[in-house]
């Protein structure tokens, strides 16, 4: 019996996606891709074992495993994670919630209440929500369609670096979780595999290209996106999950 494996969509997971192809462990793997919400909700619904997960998802799973000491983490700027507009945020009367997000729209929320201290009505997005952000009405976009969106919005708000500023902490915006605990080897081979595939940057890169000539993929992959699940980052999710576990 293999793992239902599904993992997010976005170039941040290719690296570790290219570690898992380069192994032997794909063969006990059936692996997928989805769009973060929808990774989280195939876990829930009992339709993937083990999924790259927004950790926002994790307090409504009965047992979560965290399995891996990779994740989609930052220690500041993310880069694809933020907040656009035509106004300063202060401005803003509302805020779209990207849709494809779990993570990053209970993120939004604690930083309007917590750091920016402002009051907005949040609007549920839809495909084709980006192209209703304009005058009062910000929003949030994760992922590879925030690329190039700093030069069509006056105001851009990384969502990382203002965590960062507010909390001194690093981030996780997604972990590798399993539903059932799984044997030591395995996770030790998943974890080798996942290391490999950031151990080869240099390889991955001739795969892929980036959308955008202004967007370069290996500063992404190493100054934007942290991958190493450790102590901070392990802190910053015990943090921020206890705001998710309060207004969920
Ligand atoms: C940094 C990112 O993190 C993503 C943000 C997520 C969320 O907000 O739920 C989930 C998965 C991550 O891939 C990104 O994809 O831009």
């Amino acid at each position: 019996m293999k793992h239902r494996l599904v993992a997010v969509s976005y170039l941040n997971t290719k690296p570790l996606l290219y570690g898992l192809l380069r192994s032997n462990i794909q063969e006990e793997l059936e692996m997928d891709l989805a769009i973060p919400s929808e990774c989280a909700r195939r876990l829930v619904a009992e339709e993937a074992d083990i999924a790259l997960v927004p950790v926002a998802v994790i307090p409504e799973l009965p047992e979560a495993h965290i399995i891996s000491d990779y994740c989609i983490g930052t220690t500041g700027k993310v880069a694809t994670v933020c907040i656009y507009g035509d106004v300063p945020l202060r401005e803003m009367t509302s805020i779209y919630l990207d849709h494809h997000s779990r993570t990053s729209v209970m993120l939004t929320r604690l930083l309007l209440e917590e750091y920016w201290r402002h009051d907005v009505q949040f609007l549920d997005a839809e495909e084709g929500y980006i192209d209703r952000i304009g005058g009062t009405v910000g929003g949030l976009v994760i992922g590879d369609r925030t690329i190039g969106l700093d030069r069509r919005f006056a105001h851009v708000y990384d969502l990382g670096e203002a965590w960062k500023t507010h909390t001194g902490l690093p981030f996780v915006f997604a972990a590798w979780v399993s539903r059932k605990p799984l044997g030591a080897d395995f996770i030790r081979r998943f974890n080798d595999a996942l290391g490999e595939g950031l151990a080869h940057l240099p390889e991955l890169q001739l795969l892929l290209s980036s959308p955008d000539p202004a967007f370069s993929l290996t500063e992404y992959f190493t100054h934007y996106i942290d991958y190493d699940l450790d102590d901070g980052k392990r802190a910053a999710m015990a943090r921020f999950l206890q705001f998710v576990k309060k207004n969920g």
